[in-house]
């Protein structure tokens, strides 16, 4: 098991990775001082729920907490203003109160979800993140929490800091092979904003990965919630450093809402962004190799990093123009200067855009 921290100043809070951690929650839940006279709320999807919902609520009983669950469908459509409420409906329902934990057991999508009712209910109550998927190493730390809104992507959220995260590894295995590898898009994106070596190493280990050895799949997780939680010590709010971390995302959350959401998972939709950041480098004359290291990476894990042809440039601009990455008529792009380095742009013009949308779907006619 290893232990990393997120230091905020004030306070912080640690990151538990490990085997077999969900069947310790209840121990975790009593060490971190969280109420056992408050009923907890566990909040997960219908996929989770058969694999994962009874070790935890075991363990948590065991402990002397009573637990109320709230189980939403599976996939990006429940991060919604409507999931939302019913989550709400069912925290007042279950009697939380402002002691009460709110967990979220699965991927980002239930922690993102969760995250939002646990900053949301009662103006605040604890929250703990129990990711379990390769994904949510990214979306567990950091706390930010959102629902979508149907033009755009984490539009309504908050910054709302989990008290831990306890990321049991062993849960991965039970992963399609579809979120293995949109998981692993944002590992590969923690490499290419911060560490040149460790990018060669996703890039050596691709198979491991891809076969989730326990091993191979363990370090990767540990070193991308390290980057992560470092990034996030430094700059919580992104105010400056912490936009990094949106590399890729720029592109990719507008293809996620105009196709959609739930179209294209979101590893999938930051894995054509971070094609499309690499190729606007190109463009203003970073050298070829660039792009095509960063596709033959995300390439070798089975990822997308084409354009699709039936999505709409205009409609691409337009929601891009919507993000929180559109801001005083400035669209802030993250630019990778070398591969585990990049830079924050703010001058990157639509024409710009356009230009790389148009290159990437020329390049599907080439496959
Ligand atoms: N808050 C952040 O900092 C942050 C960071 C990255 C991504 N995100 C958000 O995270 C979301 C994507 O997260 P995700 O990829 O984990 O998606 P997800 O939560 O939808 O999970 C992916 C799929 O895997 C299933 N699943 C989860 N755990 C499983 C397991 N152990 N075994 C079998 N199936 C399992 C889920 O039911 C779902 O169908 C997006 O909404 C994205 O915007 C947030
Ligand atoms: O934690 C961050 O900061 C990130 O940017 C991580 C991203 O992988 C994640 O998808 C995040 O939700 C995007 O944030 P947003 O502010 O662009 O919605
Ligand atoms: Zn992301």
């Amino acid at each position: 098991m290893r232990t990393l921290q997120v230091d905020l100043g004030e306070r912080s809070y640690p990151i538990y990775i490990g085997g077999g951690l969900l069947s310790q929650a209840g121990d975790y839940f009593a060490r971190h001082g969280l109420s056992a006279k408050s009923p907890v709320l566990i909040v997960t999807d219908d996929n989770v729920a058969p694999l994962h919902l009874k070790q935890v609520e075991e363990s948590l009983r065991q402990a002397g907490y009573s637990t109320v669950v709230k189980i939403v469908p599976a996939g990006e459509k429940s991060k919604s203003l409507d999931v939302f409420e019913d989550v709400m409906t069912a925290a007042i329902e279950g009697g939380l109160d402002r002691k009460s934990a709110v967990v979220a057991l699965g991927g980002g999508v239930v922690g993102d979800l969760a995250g939002f009712v646990a900053a949301s209910y009662m103006r605040g109550v604890p929250f703990v993140q129990m990711p379990t998927t390769i994904l949510a190493h990214d979306s567990s730390v950091g706390g930010k929490v959102a629902v979508n809104h149907r033009l755009a992507k984490n539009m309504i959220g908050a910054f709302y800091q989990p008290e831990m995260v306890l990321y049991d590894v062993d849960t991965l295995q039970t992963l399609p092979e579809r979120e293995v590898r949109a998981g692993l898009a944002e590992v590969v994106k923690h490499g290419l904003i911060w560490d040149e070596a460790f990018t060669s190493w996703c890039r050596e280990h691709t198979a491991e990965l891809l076969a989730l050895d326990p091993e191979a799949l363990g370090y990767a997780l540990t070193k991308g919630c390290e980057i992560k939680a470092h990034v996030v010590s430094r700059d919580e709010r992104e105010n400056g450093l912490r936009a990094i971390l949106n590399l890729g995302h720029t592109i990719g959350h507008a293809i996620e809402a105009i196709a959609g959401y739930g179209e294209y998972l979101h590893g999938e939709a930051i894995s054509i962004g971070m094609a499309a950041a690499a190729l606007i480098s190109v463009n203003r004359g970073a050298d070829r190799s660039l792009y095509e290291e960063t596709t033959s990476i995300l390439r070798g894990f089975g990822l997308p990093t084409i354009m699709p042809e039936q999505l709409d440039e205009d409609k691409i601009i337009g929601a891009m123009m919507h993000d929180k990455k559109f801001k005083e008529q400035q669209l802030v792009f993250i630019l990778p200067k070398s591969i585990g380095k990049v830079e924050i742009v703010s001058d990157v013009k639509v024409e710009e855009v356009r230009r790389v949308i148009r290159e990437l779907k020329e390049e599907g006619q080439h496959v």
